[in-house]
């Protein structure tokens, strides 16, 4: 049986909260190389935990969601990890959620690992959500989505990626007529379903994709849209790709933010101006 949280700490609930107290922005934190040298920073664990630190101190107390990218922590081992589990602590303890983009999925025994690892609280590597790959059939995520529900924690799982190559997978036709990301879609529904304001499963649907015809009026969950900036999304774009349903969108930027670093004021004003931008247009 489906189990609904009653509680206003659920996922959707703290969200909602957060976006109406600081405004609709998730910033990424991606210590991408280019950006570290950006900063005077070396590119190495200590250049990702200086650079990360920096950003958690300008903007954890400023913006609703912090979205650590897990791949430019990694690729420093366990040094790398070390400092994302203090980023994920330090971001929340300071009033962010904490969004861990992992885009992780597997046959459904590993995805029960992938929930302990990431939703359970008992890990270090515990957030407020995770991003999530349903291209192993929706229904793998299952153990994700079950742990999310247990402890009030979320899951954004991709529909339709910000990626020019994402199409060739997402806009495919399954069986039934409809797309695979409109599968997607309606099965995300289907799991939000009794909540209020929104259930514990997002869904991705970057800011360059266009009217691409897809129903997003059921999703029930919160809206992840990469893409901005970097990418070419502009905010006008969030009004086109969403349409009716663009209350729900959680604008997301990475590289257009963290450019203005490193200065610690610098990185405050480019994230204030960035949410009041897209207050406007989701409003
Ligand atoms: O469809 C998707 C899903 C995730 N991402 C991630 O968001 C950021 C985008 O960074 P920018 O610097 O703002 O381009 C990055 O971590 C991606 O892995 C996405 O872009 N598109």
């Amino acid at each position: 049986m489906t189990q609904v949280a009653t509680t206003t700490d659920h996922f959707g609930a703290r969200l909602a909260r957060a976006v109406a107290e600081r405004g609709p922005l998730c910033v990424g934190i991606d210590p991408h190389p280019g950006l570290l040298d950006a900063w005077g920073l070396t590119s190495d664990a200590d250049g990702v935990e200086r650079f990360a630190r920096t950003v958690v101190e300008a903007l954890a107390a400023q913006v609703a969601v912090l979205k650590p990218q897990s791949a430019f922590f990694e690729r420093f081992g366990s040094r790398g990890i070390a400092v994302l589990e203090r980023v994920i602590r330090d971001a929340r303890a300071a009033g962010a959620l904490v969004l861990n983009d992992v885009k992780r999925g597997d046959i459904g025994s590993t995805v029960d690992g992938y929930a302990a690892a990431y939703l359970d609280p008992a890990s270090p590597l515990c957030g407020d959500a995770m991003t999530a790959s349903p291209y192993l059939g929706f229904g793998s995520l299952a153990p994700l989505i079950a742990t999310a529900r247990e402890h009030g924690n979320g899951v954004f799982v991709l529909a339709l990626t910000s990626n020019p190559e994402g199409p060739q997978v997402q806009h495919a036709v399954a069986a039934d007529g409809r797309t695979v990301a409109q599968t997607i879609l309606d099965s995300v529904a289907d799991a939000n379903a009794g909540y209020d304001p929104y259930g514990p499963v997002g869904v991705v649907v970057g800011a360059t994709v266009g009217d691409t015809g897809h129903d997003l009026s059921r999703v029930g969950g919160p809206f992840l849209a990469p893409g901005l900036g970097a990418q070419g999304g502009t905010a006008d774009d969030l009004r086109a790709v969403f349409g009716d349903a663009r209350r729900a969108v959680l604008p997301s930027v990475s590289r257009e933010v963290l450019r203005a670093g490193p200065g610690v004021s610098a990185l405050r004003s480019a994230a204030a101006r960035a949410a009041d931008e897209f207050r406007t247009v989701l409003a």
